[in-house]
């Protein structure tokens, strides 16, 4: 397989990678988030996606590079990163109770193509209580989390139905992944280890 990149400073995508049994390293993508005027929050995630990857693949032309971008959005409105811990009881207040989409998408770039993908998962949170959420909030872990909190995490015990995909919502669709790999031509699987060998 060619050199693989994971265009992210996010700690949760380079998890889920590694969980698929890829070697990679990681390059974060310094791209500016900003929304087009207009822009749908669909349109809006896949194009960040696509701009990670090729801002990468950009400085390392022979590799394969994987750029993605998570955002919630409740009613169309994008809730991204709070800006502080102010924010973040804010935003948990409005999704309290609610359904929201998770979208995250996935691009990989190889050789100057870039192909990417969105994957959209429905999230109904439980009602929470005030106290709960400034507990949460004081914890620290909405801070770096689209949409103020993180499944994976204490934030886990707010999800009551989850429609779509899990690894989506940490971070990294990990489904879609390997499929934009092996069109590619670099199945995931092939560098899986093989135990028997191991025994040999
Ligand atoms: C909803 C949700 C988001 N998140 C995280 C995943 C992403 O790291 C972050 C969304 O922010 P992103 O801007 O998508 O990613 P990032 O800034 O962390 O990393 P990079 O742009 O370098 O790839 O929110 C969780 O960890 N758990 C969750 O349940």
């Amino acid at each position: 397989m060619s050199h693989l990149i994971l265009a992210s400073a996010s700690p949760r995508r380079a998890e889920l990678l590694k969980q698929i049994g890829l070697d990679f390293t990681t390059r974060p993508a310094d791209v500016d988030e900003t929304p087009e005027p207009a822009e749908s929050a669909e349109a809006y995630v896949e194009r960040l996606a696509r701009e990670k990857a090729l801002a990468v693949a950009a400085e390392h032309p022979e590799a394969l590079v994987i750029g993605s971008d998570t955002s919630v959005v409740l009613g169309g409105e994008i809730l991204g990163k709070p800006v502080n811990r102010t924010d973040a009881c804010a935003t948990l207040a409005r999704l309290s109770g609610e359904v929201h989409q998770v979208m995250t998408a996935v691009a990989l770039a190889h050789r100057g193509q870039c192909r990417s993908c969105l994957v959209v998962t429905d999230v109904q949170f439980r009602k929470l209580g005030g106290d709960e959420i400034n507990a949460y909030v004081a914890s620290g872990e909405p801070m770096d989390k689209a949409g103020s909190y993180g499944i994976q995490g204490l934030g886990g015990i707010f999800v009551k139905e989850l429609r779509g995909s899990y690894s989506a919502v940490v971070g990294l669709p990990l489904q879609q992944t390997a499929e934009l790999l092996a069109q590619a031509g670099f199945p995931v699987w092939t560098n899986w280890p093989s135990s028997l060998e191991s025994q040999e």
